[in-house]
């Protein structure tokens, strides 16, 4: 690869630059682009219900300024402005912006196509850059402004005729290859041309059109301009940065930094080439350090809809924030740190979501806990004991975990991902009232404290072993004691010792049911094994889950030999 083909385009060297001292602590004027910078970059761009249906959908997003296209370029475009107009389809507090060339005849025809609105920015724009200056356009620096200029003075007396307001905003378009001085030149010759003040700001958008530095350049540049306008309360200064080094996001945030006050950006990036600037990676990022970030993207997987059915394209599955895998983690350590994050968040009721790997909390976009944790084979205990808990409601023991997450873990070495339904079946099939060879048939427990025994308990119990019922009797100090002791005392069963006992409730209401988990070790060899009870009586579930675990040591020991 031959890199001597490529060159730095040298820009100004900022000595004081005072935007990296800076915080972002509010939400920019954000400014969609997705109807017309958008839509200019799409393979079928959107017919005119779908560009309704991106409308009403940016409406409901919450923003307030909306460029609704390029209407002298073609009859749809016009068209859908119209419509828009005709059919009252803009609220009163959203405004919608046009884009133009700096032609007589295109800006005629923008300002025909808005003929009965109360307020719109007319948005003007000729490329400046030294490239496209000698290349397209062949003209000198004077006789480019001119074109800002001319285009400038016919915009005004257009409005002068118009019915309602117009908003000027003016881009000198390739901004990031053009000298900024000489940017400064044309921006406030077309400020001093409007005759703009405090009371009648221009739009100065400075779009970073293609990409061609490191965030920080264009940071330079920009607070470079903020601090050289001769009158900044004249200015709104706007960015519109592309993603052609895919830094987008960082170059916006840093323009902030630098004093940008409005951006101007898509959903999900969808633009020219790599893309605008993503609004919701923006507005995500502002929403996780704790700032109002002026939109509403709760409806996250809606808004992915609309913007696939419209634009024909796909979220890719990392996206920030919208990607179908941004909330899922495979590795086991990283399922096992947001499971004891998600318990401690949820039992210190903090108001400050803190979970490690999950910047933000995924019921804030409307996007499920269910997905955040899959199971592969880089899955470790942490991740199966996530699912069974936060999708089924079952509260592990230690042990049992990682006894469990090894049975998982050889399914997922043989056939890849396991569902959440799959794990909670295997868990089912494997530790759940399991039946055979013994079958729990009824129980009795009675309370013997005043009958001058040395147990406080008496259980009776039926099982049915290989079709033929066994009737036990057992004495303990407690129910799980008494009924293991029945099955101690028949050699009908194999001994057993307790290890473990822990239960809890499974589901709330009329039809709660209780899960019970008891660890058995064999007397007979040292092997151990888990068992689970579920039942409305707890009690019930005990003596289940006893049987359970006697029924997995008989399967290991016994008839596995
Ligand atoms: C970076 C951006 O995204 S900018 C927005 C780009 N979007 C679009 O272009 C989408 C819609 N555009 C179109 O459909 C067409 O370009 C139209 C209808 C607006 C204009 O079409 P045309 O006049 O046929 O051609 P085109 O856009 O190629 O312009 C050609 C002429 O305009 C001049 N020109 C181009 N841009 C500008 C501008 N911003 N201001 C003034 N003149 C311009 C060119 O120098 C060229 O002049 P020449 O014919 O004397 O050489
Ligand atoms: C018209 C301008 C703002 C533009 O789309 C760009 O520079 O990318």
């Amino acid at each position: 690869m031959n890199h001597h083909k490529y060159k730095k385009f040298e820009t100004i060297k900022l000595k004081d630059r005072t935007w990296p001292d800076n915080e972002i602590i509010k939400a920019p004027v954000w400014c969609s682009v997705d109807l017309r910078d958008g839509n200019q970059a799409l393979i079928t761009p959107m017919n005119i219900d779908e560009k309704v249906e991106m409308f009403q959908l940016l409406v409901n997003l919450g923003f307030k300024e909306i460029e609704v296209g390029f209407p002298s370029s073609s009859q749809i475009e016009y068209d859908f402005l119209r419509l828009l107009i005709e059919d009252n389809l803009i609220p009163d507090d959203v405004t919608v912006q046009v884009l133009t060339q700096a032609r007589e005849h295109l800006i005629r025809r923008t300002f025909d196509a808005l003929e009965g609105l109360d307020k719109a920015i007319v948005h003007i724009y000729n490329s400046t850059s030294i490239l496209q200056r000698d290349v397209v356009f062949n003209k000198s620096k004077d006789e480019i402004k001119k074109i800002a200029v001319e285009g400038t003075k016919l915009v005004k007396t257009l409005s002068e005729e118009f019915s309602g307001k117009v908003i000027l905003e003016y881009s000198p378009e390739s901004f990031t290859g053009t000298e900024v001085d000489y940017a400064l030149d044309v921006c406030e010759a077309v400020m001093d041309t409007w005759g703009a003040d405090e009371n009648n700001k221009v739009i100065i958008n400075l779009p970073s059109t293609v990409e061609m530095d490191t965030p920080n350049v264009y940071a330079d540049q920009i607070e470079w301009m903020c601090r050289n306008f001769t009158n900044r309360d004249r200015v709104i200064v706007s960015v519109h940065p592309h993603n052609d080094r895919g830094c987008g996001v960082a170059s916006t945030e840093l323009a902030l930094l630098a004093g940008a006050d409005r951006v101007e950006a898509t959903l999900f990036g969808n633009g020219e080439r790599t893309g605008n600037v993503d609004v919701i990676t923006l507005a995500l990022n502002l929403f996780s350090h704790g700032i109002d970030p002026k939109l509403e993207l709760s409806q996250m997987n809606q808004i992915k809809e609309v913007y696939e059915k419209c634009t024909k394209m796909e979220v890719p599955p990392r996206h920030p924030y919208g990607g179908q895998l941004v909330f899922t983690a495979f590795s086991g350590s990283h399922q096992d740190a947001i499971n004891k994050g998600m318990h401690a968040y949820k039992e210190r009721k903090s108001d400050i979501w803190e979970v490690p790997y999950l910047p933000i909390d995924p019921a804030d976009l409307n996007r499920q806990y269910e997905p955040i944790v899959r199971i592969n084979s880089q899955s470790g205990k942490g991740g199966v004991s996530f699912v069974l808990d936060t999708v089924y409601g079952y509260n592990l023991p230690k042990q049992l975990r990682v006894d469990f997450s090894k049975v998982i873990q050889k399914i997922s070495e043989k056939e890849g991902e396991v569902s959440s339904e799959k794990i909670f079946s295997c868990f089912d099939n494997e530790y759940i009232n399991i039946e055979t060879p013994y079958k729990l048939i009824k129980h009795k427990i009675f309370d013997i404290s005043d009958e001058n025994s040395e147990f406080e308990r008496k259980a009776e119990v039926s099982v049915e072993v290989n079709g033929e019922v066994k009737n036990i009797v057992g004495y303990g100090n407690g129910p799980i004691d008494a009924v293991k002791n029945a099955f101690n005392k028949s050699d009908d069963f194999i001994d057993t010792k307790l290890l473990d006992y822990s239960e809890h409730a499974l589901t709330s209401g009329s039809s709660a049911k209780a899960a019970a988990y008891i660890k058995l070790k064999s007397l007979e060899n040292e092997s151990y094994e888990y068992g689970v009870g579920v039942h409305p009586n707890i009690t019930t579930a005990t003596v289940m889950a006893m049987v359970s675990a006697m029924n997995r040591i008989y399967k290991t020991t016994v008839k596995e030999g």
